[in-house]
């Protein structure tokens, strides 16, 4: 039987890392980048003013704190103003945030604390010299490294490569994913139920995961246990794929459709995997193409996906950080776990607490949808108390 660490060796060697392409900005959100990227401007380029008010030197304007003081007003600067005339002595400059500040001003008097006059301003009461001033590559200096390769490309990421003047990005090409879901049982949701199936559910559940890794999931239809249709199926689509995610067929039974068609075709070894839920794996290529295949209970599909396939897919696609963030909790209540395999339970985690939600069956595909997080129980732990300290990886709930 395989550790968690071999089989996630295994999988992650399956995949390279994705070639480099240059998107622009906005359609880069999302994306990670694939090298650093270096600001060709400052943040901010110029000093300027943090508020609406008179640009002034301290030393005439800083009394007005005891009494009033009246100055004439030499310029008027709103922001975009590109001319930048000296501040003369014994003037102000009425500014707007975002202006230039003009060579000779140390301080800005916010125009609340003025009468606001356009020709001779009164000035009320004076902030400490140097306030409301923004310096040049206070932020950022031109030549640093605006964002680092390997950073996911959010909101704020983008808000930054534009701010320092970038209009394209360099980030890895999304990795094609084909979804394959087998089992005869299997209904598409919408159409009548005869006894003894049920709806197929597990292509949704991992293209949407693929998807939230960073991949473009594409899902092929779902095939019975049938090795001719699974591979026609399969061979129909695989050249150009990065990867072909399957669910199902790779236990014990009689009928096991993945096993069965990939026996004797490519590298796919499928063995078990020391962990609950998600015992049964498989992995390889065939053709050429990297081939994992996953166990068909809804639960066992989706811990394998998180646990195998999305760090390796997001290490493939170039993430500095390609696992989940993981943190300790105390356990609301007591829990039990099968010598020798690493549990991934699932649990609900609020306020540094976490609770088990619905019991360990890789059916429980309702109680999964509730859960926020996985509860790691590690292999040589059998029990614990409600209050013990254990490891919870936030998966996609607890992130919203
Ligand atoms: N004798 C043994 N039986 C089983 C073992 C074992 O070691 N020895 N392992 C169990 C474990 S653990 C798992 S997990 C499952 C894995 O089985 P398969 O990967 O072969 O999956 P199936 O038998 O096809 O399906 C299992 C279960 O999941 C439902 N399912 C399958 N595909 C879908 C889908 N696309 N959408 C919704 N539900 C799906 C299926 O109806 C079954 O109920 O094997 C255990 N058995
Ligand atoms: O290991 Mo199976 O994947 O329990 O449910």
């Amino acid at each position: 039987m395989r550790t968690v660490e071999e089989h996630q060796a295994a999988v992650d060697a399956l995949l390279p890392q994705l070639p480099e392409e240059s998107v622009p900005l906005a359609t880069a959100h999302g994306r990670v980048l694939a090298r650093d990227v270096v600001a060709a401007v400052a943040l901010p380029g110029f000093d300027n003013s943090a508020m609406d008010g008179y640009a002034a030197r301290w030393a005439e304007v800083g009394a007005a704190a005891e009494v009033a003081v009246r100055l004439p007003v030499a310029e008027d600067i709103p922001a975009g103003r590109t001319d930048v005339v000296p501040l003369s002595p014994g003037t102000v400059h009425r500014i707007m945030t975002g202006a230039p500040l003009p060579p000779g001003a140390d301080v800005v008097v916010p125009v609340e604390l003025t009468d606001g006059g356009v020709d001779v301003v009164e000035i009320r009461d004076c902030p400490a010299a140097g306030t409301h001033l923004r310096r040049a590559g206070e932020d950022i200096a031109a030549g640093d490294v605006a964002l680092s390769a390997g950073s996911p490309l959010g909101a704020a990421q983008l808000g930054l490569a534009a701010a320092v003047g970038v209009t394209e990005l360099p980030v890895r090409r999304r990795p094609r994913v084909l979804v394959l879901s087998t089992g005869s049982e299997l209904v598409a949701p919408g159409e009548p139920l005869a006894p003894g199936q049920i709806y197929e559910s597990n292509s949704l559940l991992l293209a949407a995961a693929v998807e939230e890794a960073g991949g473009l999931p594409r899902r092929l239809h779902f095939v019975p246990d049938d090795v001719d249709q699974f591979l026609t199926t399969v061979r129909a689509e695989l050249a150009g794929a990065d990867l072909l995610i399957t669910s199902g067929g790779v236990s014990a039974g009689a009928y096991e459709v993945v096993k069965d068609a990939f026996a004797g075709l490519g590298t796919v070894e499928f063995g078990k995997v020391a962990m609950q839920p998600g015992g049964p794996q498989g992995a390889g290529t065939v053709d050429g193409v990297p081939v994992i295949t996953l166990p068909g209970n809804p639960v066992s599909a989706f811990v394998s996906f998180e646990v195998f396939v999305r760090p390796a897919l997001r290490r493939a696609l170039g993430y500095a950080a390609p696992h989940r963030l993981r943190v300790p909790a105390r356990l609301a209540g007591p829990l039990r776990s099968p010598a020798g395999r690493r549990q991934f339970l699932r649990g609900y985690v609020e306020g540094g607490e976490v609770s088990q939600v619905g019991g360990p069956g890789s059916h429980l595909v309702a109680h999964l949808a509730r859960a926020n997080c996985l509860v790691v129980v590690p292999e040589d732990v059998t029990e614990l108390a409600a209050g013990a300290e254990v490891d919870v990886v936030l998966i996609e709930g607890a992130l919203r």
